[in-house]
């Protein structure tokens, strides 16, 4: 990997410190950026995301910690000084500037020549498609091209990072989908780098090279989309990526002539050749004697000698059908590709290939195992 270009090290937020309103915004945050990398901050309302972004901008004060930009300390510096270009979620675009001036502003500062400017401006409105609107005023277009015209602002900078927060927010799906591919293609053809702010999940794995996952302040997991899947450092982590959430339940383990057993529940058992399981996580299992069990929606099979489980619902959603069942004490989502025959009341049999199996310590909820391999 190259050297990080955005170090954070240590940062954290507090709002109204010491007095009774204090709120823990942002917790001992290390986060490092490399160079050309695309990054989201993932998480629900509130979790943090927006501080970070802002903290970054130098829109937000550090309350600890250090934020470094290729090498140099920035945490300190005012966000003009800090070479950080940023398309803001509530827009503020310059009311007096019709959009092509708002675009063109930051370039015109930077003294580049008009034709640059004009060849600069038009790229990234054919980018965003809002040629049409150039010549407006943002009081006079709508929130959706308000949104667009201040990504444009941010994109068409030189910077050492772009800082998109919640950069597609307002817009419909369709354009949605349409822009998240051409801004990829834009940041990375530049080779760019850029964290963007979003509670949307498709969002984030449609646009990031690596997600960090957010929480209480707290960084949960930074990893690569298809790690946050298939290796989840958590069940926050674990239940929060992908949809519909993975199924978690709690297992009594125990192991007889070389079998282990999961007893969910009064009436659900587990059964699996020990071999399944890495020997290291055998022993992690029996350890705990009581561990939290995580298997995905996609992953759960309806075969004949399965555990039963009694369906309440079965949802077509037109290409999947979305089965919830009362299982082990609890309600367990299975989907299936096709148009599953199975009714309400009916019964039906489950089961849990080992390697679909993740294992969670049931208190502190960290990852033990994925796929019967040591996390
Ligand atoms: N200016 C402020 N003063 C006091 N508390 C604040 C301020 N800004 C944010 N907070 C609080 O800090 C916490 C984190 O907020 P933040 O905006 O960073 O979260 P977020 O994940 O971006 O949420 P959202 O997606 O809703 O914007 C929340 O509890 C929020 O209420």
């Amino acid at each position: 990997m190259s050297e990080a270009t955005l170090s954070l090290e240590g940062v954290s937020k507090v709002y109204n410190p010491g007095s009774a309103q204090a709120v823990q915004a942002v917790i001992d945050l290390d986060m490092q950026v490399t160079a050309g990398e695309i990054v989201a901050l993932l998480g629900s309302s509130g979790c943090g995301k927006t501080s970070t972004l802002r903290m970054i901008a130098g829109f937000e004060e550090v309350s600890d910690g250090t934020i470094l930009l290729k090498g140099r300390e920035i945490h300190r510096l005012s966000p003009a000084r800090r070479n950080v270009a940023m398309a803001f979620e509530g827009y503020s675009l310059y009311p007096p500037l019709t959009v092509r001036d708002n675009i063109a502003f930051a370039l015109k500062s930077a003294r580049l020549s008009r034709d640059e400017i004009a060849r600069r401006v038009a790229e990234v409105a054919h980018l965003l498609k809002i040629e049409d609107i150039l010549g407006r005023y943002p009081s006079s277009i709508s929130g959706g091209q308000q949104q667009r015209a201040s990504l444009g602002r941010a994109l068409v900078r030189d910077a050492h990072l772009h800082l998109l927060d919640e950069p597609m927010g307002q817009l419909e799906p369709q354009l949605r989908a349409l822009l998240r591919g051409r801004i990829k293609h834009y940041i990375k053809e530049r080779g760019m780098t850029a964290i963007l702010v979003t509670h949307d999940q498709t969002e984030a794995n449609a646009l990031a090279d690596r997600i960090a996952v957010m929480e209480g302040g707290v960084l949960q997991q930074f990893a690569t989309p298809a790690a946050l899947k298939d290796r989840p450092a958590n069940l926050f982590t674990g239940t929060f990526i992908g949809e519909p959430p993975m199924n978690v339940f709690l297992a009594e383990v125990g192991a007889e002539n070389g079998s282990l057993r999961l007893r969910l529940g009064d009436d659900a058992e587990l059964t699996y050749a020990a071999t399944a399981f890495e020997e290291a996580v055998r022993s992690r299992l029996l350890e705990r004697g009581r561990i939290a069990i995580g298997v995905r929606p996609h992953a759960v099979r309806l075969v004949e000698q399965g555990v039963p489980a009694h369906v309440a619902a079965n949802q077509w959603l037109g290409d999947q059908s979305h089965i919830a069942a009362e299982f082990a004490g609890g309600l367990l989502v299975a989907v299936e590709h096709h148009r599953a025959p199975v009714r309400p009341g009916e019964c039906i049999g489950v089961s849990f290939a080992p390697e679909d199996l993740h294992f969670f310590d049931a208190e502190s909820g960290a990852a033990v195992s994925h796929g019967g391999r040591p996390a």
